[in-house]
């Protein structure tokens, strides 16, 4: 990708795991929601997402776009998910199609697919002997107005690209978390995405030729009730990280 990398939400945690891994290899043009502590080493420019002129301006002469930007709660209300993630993300869509952008990769979620742990399938599915497992090609069963909001991100990536032939790839991301996987959470372990494996992912998604993707974006995990397959396949996606790995915060599987 040799125009700028457009990234939303820059000045989050998955924004973080991102620039932490890949703050050399593209050119960045960060759009970040308030004005940072420090200085960053990228271009930026600051506002919301639901600004239609401030969208138009960021968007200006990027070849991709990396679009995190939005209200990331799992109890997020209907109004705050109904303006920050879906008028939001459309408009990004909007500005993106009109400039061309080549590539656009959407954080969804694992929320966009929650109500498949029900009552029966838990907590069984999130251990390693069990063999339930999603593989992004399952309609969306969202369990909060959350995970409706990332199902509707990944709709107006179809219909974007349907229409206007944008590339789309839907990384139904887990649960990041920052040097080693959620303690005390089987769930939390078996969808662990790791910083260096989320900024690998996101780069093989700017990397990759595809149309229309939907992946999981979890690190190698033993227990996983998401395929990992499509991303492998697709984007070819190699992840470096493993929950089964750890012993709580200490890593004792040393790497191969
Ligand atoms: N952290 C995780 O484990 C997961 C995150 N995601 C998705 O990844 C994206 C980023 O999540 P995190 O980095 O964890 O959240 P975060 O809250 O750390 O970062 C989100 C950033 O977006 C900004 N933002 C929110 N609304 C905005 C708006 N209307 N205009 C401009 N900026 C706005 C916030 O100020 C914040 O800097 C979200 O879309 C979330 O749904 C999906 C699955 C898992
Ligand atoms: O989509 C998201 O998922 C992660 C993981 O979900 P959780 O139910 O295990 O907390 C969540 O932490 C993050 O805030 C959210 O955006």
């Amino acid at each position: 990708m040799d125009d700028p990398v457009l990234l939303t939400g820059a000045g989050g945690r998955v924004g973080e795991a991102i620039l932490d891994g890949l703050a050399e290899e593209y050119e960045w043009r960060l759009l970040l929601h308030s004005p940072p502590d420090e200085e960053p080493d990228h271009e930026y420019m600051i506002g919301d997402v639901t600004d239609e002129a401030l969208v138009r301006a960021a968007v200006e002469g990027v070849g991709a776009i990396i679009h995190l930007a939005g209200d990331p709660r799992p109890e997020a209300s209907w109004d705050s998910v109904l303006e920050n993630n879906i008028d939001g993300t459309q408009k990004i869509y909007e500005a993106a199609v009109d400039e061309g952008v080549e590539k656009f990769v959407y954080a969804s979620s694992n929320h966009a697919v929650g109500a498949f742990e029900t009552d029966q399938r838990t907590p069984e599915m999130y251990r390693e002997d069990d063999e339930f497992l999603l593989d992004g090609t399952e309609l969306p069963r969202p369990g909060n107005l959350y995970g409706v909001s990332k199902a509707t991100g990944e709709v107006l990536g179809r219909y974007y690209h349907d229409t206007y032939g944008i590339d789309v790839c839907n990384i139904r991301i887990g649960n990041l978390t920052k040097g080693h996987p959620p303690i005390d959470y089987e769930r939390g372990q078996a969808m662990w995405l790791s910083y260096p494996d989320c900024a690998h992912i996101h780069q093989r998604a700017l990397e990759a030729d595809y149309d229309f993707e939907i992946v999981y974006g979890i690190s190698d995990n033993d227990r996983k009730y998401y395929s990992i397959k499509r991303a492998r396949e697709a984007l070819g996606y190699d992840p470096q990280d493993n929950s089964a790995h750890f012993d709580g915060e200490e890593k004792v599987v040393p790497d191969s």
